[in-house]
């Protein structure tokens, strides 16, 4: 266990790690800024403090997260959920981000027509998850001969380049669009696993209180990054119909309006079916209908 950082007081403080730089980072950062977590980073440092609650933010390459966090050098951290499994540590996965969604993929040379990833057995692969990718191929081989014969070649970098340079007959790295992937001729044989950023913890922290507190508020976040407010006015004979274009989480609000028909309603709807709703919602009579951006929220 690594030694404990002390806040000015003299009290233990819970160290948060994020991913110092690659594709989480910006997230990473709105996602600190969004559950009020500001903090002031001197120009090349890995560690800052936060002002407003005893958190000490480490910045870490995204795979050394999942291990710091597992081993319990660091009690909470955002990293992806293919480095936790590449880690093999055990953490407790408190929340899905739904962000830094890709797979992790068994890729080979579109000429080589592989159809079956049982025809890449005892070849040479090249990955940066090489726990990930032994596991996948003894699995595969069902511990026949040829499995041991599987040489895994650890890279850190550029994996898809592996190929065309005669360093390996396929590779395993992660896939998002697949922009990479097909400008160095690859094809996907199979997915190994599909991932996306998580939430981990230390199942034997002692920040335990920090760690809820700071769950409840990512989770709020992300549930106001998905969601936003409508308002609208709908005469009461429509009500009905308009409740069930826009139910609300648990109900919509229903506000009074200084004519006697006519109803003001406030719900929440999901991001991505506003533009349906408000068709939805004019289509049936409904006025005055508005979109409001939601900050933040506790379900
Ligand atoms: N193309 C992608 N689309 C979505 N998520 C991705 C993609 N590539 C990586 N990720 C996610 O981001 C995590 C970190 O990947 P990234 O390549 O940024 O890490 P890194 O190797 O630490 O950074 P760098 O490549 O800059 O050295 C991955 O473990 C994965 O969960
Ligand atoms: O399917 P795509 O959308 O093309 O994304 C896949 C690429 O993204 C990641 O690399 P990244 O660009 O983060 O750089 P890296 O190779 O330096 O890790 C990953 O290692 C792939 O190379």
């Amino acid at each position: 266990m690594a030694e404990a950082a002390l806040s000015d007081d003299g009290a233990e403080l819970c160290l948060l790690a994020v991913p110092k730089k690659g594709r989480l980072y910006e997230k990473c950062n709105q996602l600190l800024a969004g559950i009020g977590l500001e903090y002031k980073r001197a120009p090349r440092q890995d560690i800052a403090i936060c002002p407003s609650m005893p958190i000490k933010i480490v910045f870490l390459p995204a795979k050394d997260i999942a291990q710091f966090v597992g081993e319990g050098n660091v009690d909470i951290g955002l990293t992806g959920q293919d480095m936790v499994a590449e880690a093999d540590v055990e953490v407790k996965e408190l929340i899905h981000t739904g962000f830094g969604k890709c797979q992790l993929a068994l890729q080979a040379p579109i000429k080589d027509n592989i159809t079956d990833p049982k025809m890449i057995v005892g070849k040479r692969i090249a990955t940066s998850f090489p726990n990930l990718t032994k596991q996948y191929f003894a699995s595969l081989a069902d511990g026949s001969a040829d499995a041991k014969d599987t040489k895994v070649r650890s890279i850190s970098g550029s994996v898809e380049a592996a190929c065309g340079l005669g360093l390996a007959d396929a590779v395993v790295d992660l896939v998002e669009t697949g922009t990479t992937m097909r400008a160095a001729g690859l094809e996907i044989v199979s997915t190994i696993m599909r991932t996306e950023t998580v939430v981990i913890a230390n199942p034997h922290s002692t920040h335990e209180q920090i760690i809820e507190t700071l769950r409840k508020r990512i989770e709020g976040y992300l549930l106001a990054r998905k969601h936003k407010m409508i308002y609208y006015n709908v005469a009461k004979e429509k009500l009905e119909q308009a409740m069930t274009i826009t139910p609300g989480k648990k109900k919509p609000t229903l506000t009074p309006l200084a004519d006697d028909d006519w109803l003001s309603v406030g719900a929440m709807v999901a991001t991505s079916d506003v533009n349906n709703i408000m068709d939805d919602l004019q289509a049936l009579g409904a006025s005055d209908i508005f979109v409001v951006d939601l900050n933040n929220c506790r379900a």
